[in-house]
């Protein structure tokens, strides 16, 4: 079973309109040995490995969703340190991510701590989006009821109050829960995308507005 708070209503695919390529570049980020790389690889081959190792990178997948071409590009980070640094995310990786995925563990209320920090150190970089930036929170370990540390009241709390989206999920027993998270995300880029479309046109509307009534008035 899966946990899931939507933020906000789904995504009309036809806002989009054309049928071109959709290109989305989803950052992982999370405290050590979460399984950030647990779900990367889930999403990717639909295994569960169980090692895998201390590599940062990004892959690329096409899938076909609705009819349409989409290509996630996933960058699996890795934590710099437990503690302290944390919570960091370089200039680069906000620069670079359309949407987040912030992973804990159920069982490590240190992992809960730091996807904290990070959803605050998103929410404070707020040039690169009009609204808030798109962001999923991952309860991640939801087999490992018996070591359980992180309520999935806590989980979802913070996802409501700061607006993000929230699963509860393992990726060690399912693929349908992390292809949920992927796919809630990808709807939540588009949504964010559509709206900063509909800003800008709104904005030159303006411009061209008081463009008219403004010359109209000096003269
Ligand atoms: N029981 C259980 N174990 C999991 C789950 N997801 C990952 N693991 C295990 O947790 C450990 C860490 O998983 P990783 O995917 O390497 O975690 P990570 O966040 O990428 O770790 P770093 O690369 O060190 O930051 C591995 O032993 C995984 O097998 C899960 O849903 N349930």
């Amino acid at each position: 079973m899966v946990v899931q708070v939507n933020p906000r209503t789904r995504h009309n695919k036809a806002m989009e309109g054309s049928q071109q390529k959709v290109e989305v570049n989803i950052l992982l980020l999370g405290a050590e040995s979460v399984g950030k790389s647990a779900l990367t690889v889930r999403f990717l081959t639909r295994r569960f490995i169980g090692e895998y190792g201390n590599i940062e990178s990004i892959y690329s997948h096409n899938d076909r969703i609705d009819g349409r071409e989409i290509c996630f590009n996933v960058w699996d980070s890795i934590c710099p340190q437990n503690g302290e640094g944390a919570g960091l995310i370089s200039d680069r990786q906000l620069q670079w991510a359309d949407g987040f995925i912030l992973v804990y563990s159920i069982c490590d209320c240190a992992s809960f701590n730091v996807v904290q920090q990070q959803v605050q150190r998103i929410r404070q970089a707020k040039s690169k989006f009009p609204g808030a930036p798109p962001i999923i929170i991952v309860g991640n370990k939801r087999d490992l009821q018996h070591r359980r540390t992180v309520s999935s009241e806590e989980g979802r709390l913070l996802a409501l109050s700061t607006d993000c989206g929230f699963f509860e999920i393992s990726a060690a027993e399912t693929y349908h829960g992390v292809l949920l998270v992927f796919h809630e995300l990808l709807d939540l880029i588009r949504e964010a995308r559509a709206l900063k479309k509909g800003a800008a046109g709104i904005k030159g509307i303006v411009r061209s507005m008081s463009a008219v009534f403004g010359r109209k008035r000096t003269e």
